[in-house]
């Protein structure tokens, strides 16, 4: 894909995913990694109004070289990279259902997300919490880097979801997932809900490797 193709790219999903509500405001983040650096959405900005034109081109250092400034969860973005060489984007919202999950005081820090049912396992894997820390922080970077190697998916406490993928379109469908599974965990809590049992979660992890 050219790097205008992959601009434009970004715009259509930033648009898409504003549109359906699963961001609001400035809300949110994405990043694709290139072959000579990366491209990110600015800082400030509405992901349903992105313009290809002005987003943020970092170079393979993690320096802004043109477009508008960046995001401030550089660090976010940067800890999936380094951790998963396979991962080309990184999408973090503030989708409302996963948001109210990382809010929870007691869901399991180290698997936030019941597998109720397959597809969260095959496009998300187990997702932990990530301590809370500012928006932007550069403290979340050790963070995630303990995790990202073993997940592709965290949410952030208080905050909201982080997904990597191996393309765009991937991150994004499992951001959408982490969101649909996070929406079935609320509205059954309380309920006798059949969970997944540890053979069909491993069955699922050998047939759909996460990148
Ligand atoms: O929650 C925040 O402030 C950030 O994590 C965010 O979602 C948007 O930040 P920018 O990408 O810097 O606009
Ligand atoms: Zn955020």
């Amino acid at each position: 894909m050219s790097e205008q193709a992959i601009r434009e790219n970004m715009v259509k999903w930033g648009r898409s995913l504003f549109e359906r509500g699963l961001t609001a405001g400035s809300s949110g983040n994405i990043s694709v990694r290139l072959d000579d650096g990366y491209l990110m959405t600015p800082t400030n900005s509405c992901l349903g109004f992105l313009d290809p034109a002005t987003l943020s081109k970092l170079d393979p250092q993690g320096r802004h070289v043109s477009g508008d400034a960046p995001t401030k969860e550089l660090p976010l973005h940067f800890a999936f990279y380094e951790q998963r060489p396979a991962s080309k984007a990184v999408v973090h919202l503030h989708s409302t259902y996963a948001t109210a999950l990382s809010c929870l005081s007691d869901v399991d820090p180290a698997d936030a997300i019941p597998p109720i049912t397959p597809y969260v396992v095959m496009r998300a894997g187990r997702v932990p919490v990530v301590p809370y820390t500012r928006p932007g922080a550069a403290e979340v970077k050790p963070l995630i880097a303990a995790l990202a190697a073993e997940h592709a998916a965290v949410l952030l406490q208080n905050h909201g979801p982080v997904v990597a993928g191996a393309t765009l379109d991937a991150a994004v469908f499992a951001i959408e997932e982490v969101e649909e599974a996070a929406k079935l965990a609320i509205i059954t809590r309380g309920m006798p809900v059949r969970l997944l049992d540890e053979a069909a979660i491993a069955d699922l992890d050998r047939h759909f490797k996460l990148r």
